[in-house]
């Protein structure tokens, strides 16, 4: 039997996954039945990379996603439009979907499982979160056994690069963006890397998989990495930390919860200064990491190349032969309860105001006597008690102080920060970053 497999997007994923299927030896038997009926993409005049017959490729990506001989649709050209609409095209027309796409399903993943449900096909992405590692089959099936308290990751791997090499090499980052793009880590547009908002899309996957609900994107709180200078990065350095881009789910246990059940949920993702002793302080370079943390398993952590051909399109082509095994001998209706996506409702998320965290500050102050008093006095009025402060050094005639403070209420955080940014003695306040 032959599976026949329509791929758009013929760039660096979908060349990859070309690549692999296109060169089945050594790999799973069942690759051998897979074949590349259509490839649709943008310019036909396009030198590439892989060896596929001129004959299979085509503009006309409409025709590809409803043409009656194809089983699997591979979308990998990116983006929200038209990646949404030739996949919902697909499933009307009964394809099976497999996508890198986190953009995508991130925005319109209900309307999308949604109708694949109602067509009885399987939309899979294992390659939309980690790239090649493999962390959303098994949130689904290995792990689904477990209550998730928490998702933490290093999930995109352009901003992970971009932070690696800023501290391993004091490297510029408009240069080692530049690298990103060149090795085809980043995004069409590295907005969507540095800004976070990619590994936003992530985590909202991730959590909605791990804790078996729909998430709102806009629900998730994002910060990018812009504002980290080398600054900030050799002070971290010397207090012990390293400093990572990291999206974090995790289960929000109020503290008048009498029996310690969690309501909601709190989503984020946004630079944190991390012990080095931490389990994702070591993971650099394109590398990304997910630790998940659950009962009764603890924590298990997935570890790999995040970005990149070849990886991602492991996860691709692992997809695509899933669905061809299912093909093969699946008897039974779907939706498959493991591999399906049947959750309606919506998860509820704490607002980000009663988020507890860590903090580092660094201000610039007047060099007077007095002023570490006037900062600490700022703070204990909001309730937030700090765990060290000390004056690193005068620049500029100024005083710099750096402050770490204990596990605080974010809310009560920003108002002891806009009281202290009225302080006459505080010419600036340089940065802030939350520390794990
Ligand atoms: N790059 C990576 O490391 C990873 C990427 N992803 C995701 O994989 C997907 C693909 O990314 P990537 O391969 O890097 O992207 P590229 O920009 O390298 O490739 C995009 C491909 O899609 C084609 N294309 C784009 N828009 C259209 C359109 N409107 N009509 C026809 N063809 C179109 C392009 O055609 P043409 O070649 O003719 O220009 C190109 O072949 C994205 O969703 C991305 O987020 C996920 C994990 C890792
Ligand atoms: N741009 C993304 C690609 C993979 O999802 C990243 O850098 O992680
Ligand atoms: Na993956």
């Amino acid at each position: 039997m032959t599976y026949k497999v329509g791929i758009l997007g013929l760039g660096t994923v979908g060349t990859g996954t070309a690549q692999i299927l296109s060169d089945p030896s050594g790999r799973h038997p069942l690759l051998t039945e897979l074949e590349i009926a259509q490839v649709g993409v943008r310019s036909l005049d396009k030198p590439r990379a892989v060896d596929v017959p001129h004959s299979l490729f085509t503009t006309d990506l409409d025709a590809i996603v409803s043409h009656p001989d194809l089983d699997i649709i591979v979308e990998l050209i990116g983006g929200v439009e038209p990646a949404r609409s030739l996949i919902l095209k697909a499933i009307a027309h009964g394809k099976h979907i497999v996508t890198a796409n986190k953009a995508v399903i991130s925005r319109h993943g209900d309307e999308i499982f949604d109708a694949a449900n109602e067509k009885g096909v399987y939309v899979m992405l294992e390659a939309a979160v980690g790239g090649g590692i493999p962390v959303i089959q098994p949130l689904k099936q290995a792990l689904g056994v477990n209550r998730i308290k928490r998702v933490t990751g290093i999930v995109n791997g352009t901003t992970n690069y971009i932070l690696t090499r800023m501290k391993t090499e004091g490297a510029d980052f408009a240069d080692v963006l530049a690298d990103a793009q060149r090795l085809g880590y980043a995004e069409a547009d590295p907005t969507a890397d540095v800004d976070g908002l990619d590994a936003a899309d992530k985590i909202a996957i991730l959590a909605s998989l791990a804790f078996g609900g729909r998430i709102r994107l806009e629900d998730v709180h994002c910060e990018g990495i812009r504002h980290i200078s080398s600054t900030e990065i050799d002070y971290a350095e010397k207090l012990g930390f390293t400093i990572k881009l990291l999206a974090i789910a995790q289960e929000d246990i109020p503290e008048n919860s009498s029996d310690g059940t969690p309501q909601k949920l709190s989503l984020k993702v946004h630079p944190t200064l991390l012990p080095k002793s931490h389990p994702l302080a070591s993971v650099d370079g394109v590398f990304n990491a997910i630790l998940v943390e659950g009962d009764p398993l603890g924590q298990v952590m997935f570890f790999g190349p995040g970005a990149g051909a070849g990886a991602t399109a492991s996860a691709v082509v692992s997809d695509i032969l899933n669905i061809a095994a299912i093909l093969k001998t699946e008897t039974e209706p779907i939706p498959h309860p493991l591999l399906s996506c049947t959750h309606q409702h919506f998860c509820a998320i704490a607002p980000m105001e009663d988020s507890v965290t860590r903090f580092y500050v660094r201000v610039k102050t007047q060099d007077s006597s007095g002023v570490i008093g006037q900062l600490g006095t700022c703070f204990g009025n909001h309730d937030v008690s700090l765990e060290s402060i000390v004056q690193i050094g005068l620049s500029d005639k100024l005083a710099e102080i750096v402050l770490v403070t204990h596990h605080v209420r974010e809310g009560d955080f920003r108002a002891a920060l806009d009281s202290i940014s009225k302080l006459s003695a505080v010419a600036e306040i340089s940065s802030v970053i939350r520390v794990w």
